[in-house]
């Protein structure tokens, strides 16, 4: 399982999140990442942990004031990118473009999407994942795998309609490691969280509590 953790802009120590992620990883068959902001992603990356960006953007080098470069992110040490989250929603063209400009720079992407039928279209955008994330569920601790199993079978029905290569992870609301469990149940291949780690008053204690079972 790939275990992902996105820490927007919480207020947590994103070094010492990645810390954990580091060394939680090395405990586990599961692969362990952090995705901090962009302008922390040199410092995480230089934890060892495996570190994404949250967003890079449609373009190339140039006159792009205020953008993220796939290149810059890269350079920085990240080795992916989430595209399309609920929280930075991008036109159908633009999650195109990124995830071209992700594949340019060498980052592996994974596109999030509200629901099935834009899991289906963010396939056929040929990234290397895809993470069905309702956003209702976002940041309420009410995990999609155990609340809304069916959006998770959607999900990977439908990514493999279109292209069996890219793998499926859901993401809002997991926090714990039954909740993992119950994403691999469905067919998951990784989870995508968030407060579960970023808002704990021990990160490295969740991370190990979400990889236990596995
Ligand atoms: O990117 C992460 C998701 O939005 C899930 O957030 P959450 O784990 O706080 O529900």
């Amino acid at each position: 399982m790939f275990i992902l953790v996105n820490l927007k802009t919480y207020p947590c120590d994103p070094v010492a999140v990645a810390d954990a992620v580091a060394a939680v990883d090395e405990t586990t068959d599961a692969r362990v990442a952090v995705a901090p902001q962009a302008a922390h992603l040199e410092r995480v990356a230089e934890t060892g942990a495996e570190t994404w960006a949250q967003h890079v953007d449609p373009i190339d080098y140039g006159s792009n004031t205020g953008h993220t470069l796939a290149e810059t992110a890269a350079d920085a040490g990240a080795v992916g990118t989430l595209i399309n989250h609920s929280e930075h929603r991008l036109k159908l063209a633009d999650v195109d473009g990124s995830v071209r400009a992700a594949d340019r720079a060498g980052l592996e992407t994974v596109v999030c999407a509200n629901n099935p039928a834009q899991i289906g279209a963010a396939a056929a955008l040929g990234p290397d994942a895809v993470a069905v994330e309702p956003p209702a569920l976002i940041g309420t601790g009410t995990p999609v795998s155990q609340a809304d199993p069916e959006v998770v079978e959607g999900a990977v029905d439908a990514a493999r309609n279109v292209d069996e290569d890219v793998a499926v992870l859901c993401g809002a609301g997991i926090s714990t490691g039954d909740d993992v469990v119950a994403a691999a149940d469905l067919g998951s291949e990784g989870v995508l969280l968030a407060s579960g780690v970023a808002k704990a008053d021990d990160p490295k204690a969740a991370l190990e509590d979400l990889v236990d079972p596995l």
